[in-house]
């Protein structure tokens, strides 16, 4: 017998590819598949590339379906989670895919989401320092935003080092499939087929009190975030271009050997060879960011590109990788860093 997951969500983006992992994983057993509106409906209609769960008939999403798991994964609407985990068992894991619990403080929570906050739990990023320690026995688990997992590490290696000043500018394209499966106008095919569009402009992202606590949490200090999100014509992926002034006697050859120190070893993220510079192509169905780091010398600022594909490394597969951790597994357990290309 497998650790036994329940999949909260089973028909949305998050929690398929929750469960693509899970199919994958050699400790697990996929129990219990919820939804909302598509409860009672079979799982092949909604998720026709899991193929071996195409017959399972998706439950109301309740704590009582929900039961009787080692480990539930909740990939639901935001403010869904919060009720929900109230009454799953203390000693059963339980990750978030959501947001209710990212956030620390209360007032940013009200501020961006509108509604009270639910809470704060261990943060599932475990490359941020000290964050395996965190995650380790833990028995809930809040999985990062997409935006702020690529942010947070494009990022946090120059914070640590004291490599920049806390000023931070970032511009990040995403595939279609972050913003989730229900219609919505501007995602419509003729909307974004051959087109970029900025939204979020002007600090209102709800990603960005996230990135700032993540961010400022490492540098010690408050940084500031300037970030502005567009939607791109791809399914999957986020490539964000993220600078911040550096500090004097900063040069790229000590950029360069922050980030070798912070990503040597790291399982999940890899600093390209010099010249390489990140595409969302390059990590499509792996559990990787990819970084790339310069320095432009007259604009006095480090520049920092990331890669991720949102469902996996900014969702599902972040969601597995601290699961793991959380259930003494090794952490590379069930997840690729083999990406699909072309
Ligand atoms: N897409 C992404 O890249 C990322 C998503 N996330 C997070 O994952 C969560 C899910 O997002 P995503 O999969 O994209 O969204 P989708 O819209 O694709 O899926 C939402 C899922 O939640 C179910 N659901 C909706 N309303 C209810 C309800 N009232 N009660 C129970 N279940 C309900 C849906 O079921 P039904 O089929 O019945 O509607 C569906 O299974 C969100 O919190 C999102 O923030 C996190 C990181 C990245
Ligand atoms: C393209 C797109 O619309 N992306 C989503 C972010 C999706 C995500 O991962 O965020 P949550 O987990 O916080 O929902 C957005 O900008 O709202």
């Amino acid at each position: 017998m497998g650790i036994k997951a329940a999949v909260a969500g089973a028909s949305g983006y998050a929690g398929g590819e929750v469960l693509r992992i899970l199919a994958g994983h050699p400790e697990f057993e996929i129990g219990t598949l919820t939804a909302g509106s598509s409860a009672g409906t079979l799982m092949g209609a909604h998720q026709p590339h899991l193929r071996l769960l195409a017959d399972r008939v998706l439950a109301e999403t309740t704590p009582e379906e929900l039961a009787g798991h080692d480990v539930v994964f909740l990939a639901l609407p935001h403010g869904r989670s919060g009720p929900l985990a109230e009454r799953l068992g203390r000693d059963v894991l339980v990750v978030d895919c959501g947001a209710d619990f990212r956030l620390a403080d209360a007032a940013d929570w009200t501020e961006f989401y509108g509604s009270p906050h639910a809470g704060t739990w261990p943060y599932g990023l475990p490359e941020l320092p000290g964050q395996r320690e965190a995650l380790a026995g833990a028995t809930r688990i809040a999985v990062p935003g997409c935006y702020p997992t690529a942010v947070t590490l494009a990022l946090y290696p120059a914070f640590l080092a004291g490599l920049v000043e806390p000023d931070v500018v970032v511009v990040a394209a995403s595939g279609t499939s972050g913003a989730g499966r229900a219609l919505k106008p501007h995602l419509l095919g003729s909307e974004v087929m051959g087109s970029v569009a900025a939204y979020g402009v002007g600090g209102v992202h709800r990603h960005t009190p996230e990135m700032i606590q993540n961010l400022s949490g490492v540098a010690g200090e408050p940084v500031t975030v300037s970030f502005t999100p567009t939607l791109a014509p791809m399914s999957r992926g986020i490539l964000a271009t993220c600078t911040a002034r550096t500090r004097p006697g900063v040069t790229a050859e000590t950029l360069r050997d922050a980030y070798g120190l912070a990503y040597d070893g790291e399982p999940f993220v890899g600093l390209l060879p010099e010249g390489q510079w990140p595409a969302t192509s390059m990590t499509l169905g792996a559990n990787t960011a990819l970084v790339q780091v310069a320095h432009d010398e007259r604009a006095g600022r480090a520049v920092v590109v990331v890669a991720i594909d949102n469902l996996t490394k900014g969702t599902g597969g972040g969601a597995v990788q601290s699961a793991n951790l959380a259930l003494g597994l090794p952490e590379e357990l069930g997840l690729t860093t083999i990406g699909v290309s072309p």
